[in-house]
């Protein structure tokens, strides 16, 4: 289990500070937030790239506060990969064995195992630049889980890979997870992809926690405006221009909007296809309200149509 508490990191005009995060065992933590939001930085601190102000970082009981990042036992990838290019792949992986001074047969068993494992291992005699961008994150991830750490960290893993192979990714990086057993705290500010991934889930805003849970609970009782805006779409409109009650404002997700029935009438402003369904958009009242519907129904722009709110769904906000 990986615990921080206390944890204080500033900079001028910024300031990160963790009251308390427990990862436990295999899981794979997701950490999402918007650009400069402290994400990087709460990750550096566990690597032990970032020495923080104050608090304290216990893994397994131990604590590692004050360690350097080789007596940590985390793996990092970074953005980059940050490979060696002048080194074949196989030399890249095996860079921290060689670190620990292990026999040279010890060191190529493993490094075969873990190439193995991500698929890599007819690459091994090549150099980084003959790497496709996923080939070459494969060679970063093998060279973090070489030593097999308890802790893999990962920022921002598939940003710099296309749309289809990002998604093929991701679903490799939960396998991977999977089969290692590690603790995975993974960085990201996409929130598909964070909710696709993350056991447990962490939303950051401003260089403090918001929430943490499952994806679904975040999705379903966020704590607060910001993580309701930040996790998919949502509708938020007065509960008055409603014809309800009270100063405070009603969140609805669009799956939770019901088209051709109920008490209120709204006009289509547009509609797009999106595949498994159409998200339409809605103008009433002076507000915009997103609504699925299926991918074969059709509306005119300007059409009147009728629409209700799952209201047992909806969340309350203060205004
Ligand atoms: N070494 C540093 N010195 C000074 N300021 C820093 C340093 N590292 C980070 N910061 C500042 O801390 C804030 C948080 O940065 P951080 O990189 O942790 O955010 P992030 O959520 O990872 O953002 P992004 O998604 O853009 O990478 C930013 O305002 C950044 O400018």
């Amino acid at each position: 289990m990986l615990v921080l508490r206390g944890v204080v990191k500033s900079f001028r005009g910024f300031t990160l500070h963790v009251e308390e995060l427990s990862v436990p065992d295999k899981t794979y933590a997701v950490i999402l937030g918007p650009s400069g939001s402290g994400k990087t930085t709460l990750l550096r601190i566990i690597a032990g790239l970032e020495r923080p102000d104050r608090g304290s970082i216990l893994l397994d009981g131990r604590d590692i506060t004050h360690l350097p990042v080789w007596e940590r036992d985390v793996g990092i990838v970074f953005q980059n990969y940050a490979l060696y290019p002048h080194l074949t792949v196989f030399e890249n992986i095996a860079m921290p064995l060689r670190n620990k001074k292990l026999p040279r047969d010890e060191i190529k068993k493993r490094v075969e195992q873990i190439a193995e494992v991500l698929g890599i291992k007819d690459q091994l005699h090549k150099y980084p630049h003959q790497l496709s961008g996923g080939q070459q994150q494969r060679v970063a991830i093998a060279r973090a889980l070489v030593k097999e750490p308890k802790v893999l960290l990962l920022d921002e893993p598939l940003s710099n890979l296309d749309a289809r192979l990002r998604l093929e990714v991701r679903g490799f990086l939960k396998e991977l997870q999977r089969k290692v057993g590690a603790i995975v705290v993974h960085v990201t500010h996409d929130q598909e992809e964070a909710m696709a991934l993350g056991d447990l889930m962490v939303v950051m805003n401003n260089g403090k926690v918001e929430q943490v849970g499952t994806p679904h609970e975040l999705y379903r009782k966020p704590r607060n405006l910001f993580v309701f805006n930040f996790l998919g779409l949502g509708n938020l409109v007065p509960a008055k221009a409603l014809g309800l009650g009270g100063q405070h404002l009603l969140g609805f997700r669009p799956e939770d909007v019901v088209l051709g029935s109920g008490d209120y009438v709204a006009r289509v402003v547009r509609q797009e296809y999106l595949g498994p369904y159409k998200l339409v958009e809605l103008e009433y009242n002076g507000f915009r309200i997103k609504a699925r519907a299926p991918p074969t129904a059709e509306f005119r722009e300007g059409e009147a149509v009728r629409f209700g709110i799952d209201i047992e769904k909806a969340l309350v906000f203060r205004e």
